[in-house]
């Protein structure tokens, strides 16, 4: 990403007033990225203009990997347009080596959708993805005839897919560690040549993922000529975390109760620790007022909207109780082990925290501003800035790591300010 650079170390200035403004975020990464699966996959019924797309570095290699496979795709952000397929096959290309950095829906779908092709794939990232599971996924796509490997035989990538398409008609997949599993398979199979039932097999994670992909099927039919995308509700939740903070109140655009991604629930944890949830025609608006009152430490399951625990685990720094966080097991799985990251990165701020396995809880203390580090990790970065809104001397390790999702976080955060 060449338009956004950063230094090493970002130290993050203590906002002295209240926020009361609007914001914008860019367009979800789950939406983008299905999107871009499900335009390839019905590009040969003709082409489709995404618009309100996502551009970082997710969604990039999202773009590449199907340029790869020989698909058409101009990127104009945040226009994408996905041309028609002509080649005659449901994935043009007959191999393709295709590298994912560290995208897990770009390594789960893409693993999925090359499974309907004839030909032989491999799909590889950096050190961590190859840390990251999939081979639920694997053994899925074995049951229909799809020799799909990982090359080190431990369970995750680099995998290679050999493949003549998908044969048999029923698949069980368990998706206990990453609803993506079954996100990926649930968009490859209506595109095989016969019906395949897909069932699962254990516990799902993650699930409003699930409900995602199903509802994006649905709108999708054959084909979808346009399509619009969604501002990124996980990303909303750290400009929804700061009047929980600080006091005030900040409305983000284009969010919607009735929204296809999870994460909008975000701001009823915010509402049950106190905070005001406003839903009006353009958009949630969430407001605090700290004065006479404290934010409340909650005990809530967080299993359906996971990518928020950070997130949530830094306004409790701030609450008048202890907060718990439970049944969020498998982000130990994700950019980095989340549980142990956020855990350390609060210790280090100051606060007591219980680690468990399936989550943690939060004991507010009095906070030290000091540096902390990020593990590469977008979530960490963004979630551990809001924290130095408020306590001086806070210094973001590696802040260039939320290109992942949203590299034009710093950029926004600063705009939050107003005129100097
Ligand atoms: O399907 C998706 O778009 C996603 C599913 C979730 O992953 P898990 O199912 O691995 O929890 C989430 O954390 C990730 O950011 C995006
Ligand atoms: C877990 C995440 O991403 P992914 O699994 O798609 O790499 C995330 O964006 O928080």
């Amino acid at each position: 990403m060449s338009e956004f650079t950063y230094p090493a170390e970002l130290p993050i200035v203590p906002m002295t007033k209240s926020p009361h403004a609007t914001v914008s975020v860019p367009g979800s990464k789950s939406i983008t990225n299905r999107a871009m699966v499900l335009a390839a996959l019905a590009s040969r019924s003709g082409p489709c203009e995404l618009t309100g797309a996502l551009r970082s570095e997710d969604t990039e290699v999202m773009v590449d990997c199907l340029t790869r496979l020989g698909f058409r795709v101009d990127a104009d952000w945040p226009t994408v347009t996905v041309h028609a397929n002509t080649s005659g096959r449901i994935i043009p290309a007959e191999s393709a080596e295709l590298f994912v950095a560290n995208s897990g829906t770009t390594m789960r779908f893409v693993t999925a959708m090359v499974a309907l092709g004839h030909g032989r794939y491999r799909l590889d990232g950096i050190p961590r993805m190859r840390e990251r599971p999939i081979r639920d996924l694997l053994d899925a796509l074995q049951q229909l005839g799809v020799d799909a490997v990982s090359d080190a035989g431990n369970g995750c990538p680099p995998v290679t897919i050999t493949t003549t398409g998908l044969a048999g008609d029923t698949v069980r997949i368990r998706a206990g560690l990453s609803s993506q599993f079954l996100s990926g398979l649930m968009m490859a199979v209506p595109f095989a040549d016969h019906p395949i039932a897909v069932q699962t097999d254990g516990p799902v994670v993650s699930e409003p993922y699930i409900e995602m992909t199903q509802h994006m099927l649905r709108q999708w039919g054959r084909h979808a000529p346009r399509y619009a995308i969604e501002p990124d509700a996980s990303a909303a939740s750290y400009f929804f975390a700061i009047p929980a903070i600080l006091g005030g109140d900040i409305a983000v655009r284009g969010m919607r109760r009735d929204m296809l991604q999870g994460d909008v629930k975000f701001v009823e944890a915010l509402e049950q620790m106190g905070c005001i949830v406003e839903h009006t025609p353009d958009g949630i608006r969430l407001a605090f007022d700290p004065t006479g009152r404290t934010l409340r430490g909650i005990d809530i399951d967080m299993n359906a909207i996971s990518d928020t625990v950070m997130t949530l685990a830094v306004v409790a720094l701030f609450a008048d109780g202890p907060t718990t966080i439970r049944n969020v097991a498998h982000i130990r799985h994700k950019e980095t082990d989340r549980i142990a990251a956020v855990a350390t990165e609060l210790r280090k701020l100051g606060a007591e925290v219980e680690e468990r396995d399936d989550g943690l809880t939060i004991h507010p203390r009095p906070l030290t501003g000091c540096a902390v580090d990020t593990y590469n990790d977008h979530r960490m970065a963004m979630s551990l800035a809001l924290v130095g809104l408020k306590v001086p001397g806070v210094v973001i390790r590696n802040p260039g790591c939320v290109a992942k999702t949203y590299p034009g976080f710093w950029h926004d955060l600063e705009k939050l300010r107003g005129p100097a």
